[in-house]
């Protein structure tokens, strides 16, 4: 039996690296957003119900990220159908990692946990959090999104304090070190809790 742990946060608040520590620790994890990212790859899953819905977003057989996001940004809605596409193909990928794995620890990293309802599939949660003028700072630095763009996925995740709130654990990541560390308890304190083989 394997204990699945759900890891969230609000964007940019370090999911991917906190998911980087834990993997290092030994457990397997599995990633939402990467998960997006090969059912947008040429033969992807999402490429064909996506350019059915908005045909420029798959002019060279893949998905196109930035036109995406071009249209999310002239048009709320197309987010919302974007999303109705692409959560049952993630959530099935995610079954098959799951049954696959053979780790005694799987950790789901999924921005959109509790907004998806993905919660229901874990034992427990783990949010990760650094204050938003933090968040904001590293988001921007990445250069991937404009300020608009990063306000209006902002606007769409349910807030960071309500996310803490229904939260077992919580990671703060302001240094690697101290994640690490908070990383290692939170595995110990699984590992007390599960029934041992
Ligand atoms: C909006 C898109 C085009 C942005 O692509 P881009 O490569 O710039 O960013 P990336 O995919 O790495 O996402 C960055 C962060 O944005 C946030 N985010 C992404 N999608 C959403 C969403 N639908 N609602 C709220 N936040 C979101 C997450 O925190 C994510 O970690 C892309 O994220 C997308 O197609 N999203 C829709 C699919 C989805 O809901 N993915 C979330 C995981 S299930
Ligand atoms: N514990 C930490 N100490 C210092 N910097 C960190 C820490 N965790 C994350 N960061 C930095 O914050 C930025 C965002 O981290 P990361 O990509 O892990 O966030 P994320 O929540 O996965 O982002 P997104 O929601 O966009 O997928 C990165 O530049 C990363 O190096």
């Amino acid at each position: 039996m394997s204990f699945s742990l759900g890891l969230t946060g609000s964007i940019g608040m370090g999911k991917s690296t906190t998911a980087a520590l834990f993997a290092e620790a030994g457990c397997a994890v599995w990633d939402a957003d990467a998960a997006v990212h090969r059912l947008y790859d040429r033969g992807g899953a999402a490429v064909e119900p996506i350019g059915a819905a908005f045909p420029q977003a798959t002019m060279s057989g893949s998905v196109d990220r930035t036109v995406l996001k071009e249209l999310i940004s002239n048009d709320d809605a197309v987010l919302k159908t974007i999303e109705e596409i692409v959560h049952p193909l993630v959530q099935a990928d995610r079954k098959s990692f799951r049954a696959e794995s053979r780790e005694d620890i799987l950790i789901f990293d999924i921005p959109l946990l509790f907004e998806t309802g993905a919660e229901v599939e874990m034992d427990a949660v783990a949010c990760v959090h650094v204050p938003p003028e933090i968040q904001r700072e590293r988001v921007l630095a990445r250069g991937t999104m404009t300020t608009d763009q990063f306000e209006q996925i902002l606007a769409k995740q349910m807030p960071i304090a309500d996310k803490l709130a229904r939260s077992d654990y919580r990671i703060e990541t302001d240094t690697l070190d101290h994640a690490r560390a908070q990383v290692t308890q939170v595995i110990e304190d699984i590992r007390r809790r599960m029934p041992h083989a």
